[in-house]
């Protein structure tokens, strides 16, 4: 797939609402809930995913250092999903990692838990989102499963390769067979809203434009 060339740019112009509202409309799966920018100037993310899936510590012992796997294997301008289960007693991303990721071109990193060194993120200028931060450190706390698996994230599945969009409302995954349908009903729900918002901004009445666009069926 000629993701860069087909799909980036068109992404990049549409919202996370957008892509949300298309995949209703085509009756899929991919809106998350609570998964936000970690850090203010974290800009939006669009690309290709590479999923990490983390376990708790025990006797078992991980074959990767986490995380350091999924650097390797991506691609510049791939994003990072990590499912940590929502935990967020314990951090399974940090500035070491952030450094190393930025380094491999990653456009950022969505997390299903919590990340740590917040302040390396900001200094680099490297986009994580999480649904919280915390000091304590992942090592001895939790551990890397698997890296490229199905993974569970936000109450999502994400495979490798799924596509991940995230901006200040969240973070939404379109699956990657669906990626052409779900970007052209998302440009077209695109379309119909800048025209809503430019005749609202002309001093159209909000009840007549609602009328006119009929916002309540759109999804249909
Ligand atoms: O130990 C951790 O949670 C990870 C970490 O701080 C880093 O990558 O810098
Ligand atoms: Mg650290």
């Amino acid at each position: 797939m000629d993701f860069d060339n087909k799909y980036r740019a068109r992404l990049e112009k549409l919202s996370t609402t957008n892509v949300a509202d298309a995949l209703d409309a085509l009756g899929l799966k991919g809106a998350t809930y609570g998964i936000r920018p970690i850090w203010e100037g974290a800009g939006k993310i669009v690309g290709r995913a590479v999923t990490v899936k983390i376990t708790a510590a025990g006797l078992t012992k991980g074959k990767h250092h986490l995380g350091v796997k999924a650097i390797d294997v991506a691609e510049a301008g791939d994003v990072i999903v990590v499912d940590n289960g929502g935990r967020l007693d314990t951090s399974c991303w940090g500035g070491i990692l952030a450094n190393g990721a930025k380094m491999k071109g990653i456009s950022g990193v969505v997390i299903d838990g919590a990340c740590r060194d917040v302040d390396d993120y900001v200094e680099i200028g490297f986009p994580v989102y999480a649904r919280g931060s915390v000091v304590a450190t992942a090592r001895g706390r939790v551990m890397e499963e698997a890296t490229n698996v199905l993974i569970q994230f936000g109450g999502v599945q994400v495979r490798p390769g799924d596509v991940v969009v995230a901006d200040r409302s969240g973070v939404v995954i379109i699956p990657q067979e669906k990626l052409d349908e779900v970007v052209a009903k998302a440009e077209e729900l695109y379309e119909k809203e800048e025209k809503m918002i430019a005749e609202i901004r002309a001093g159209v009445s909000m009840l007549e434009v609602d009328s006119k666009y009929n916002y309540e069926k759109m999804l249909k």
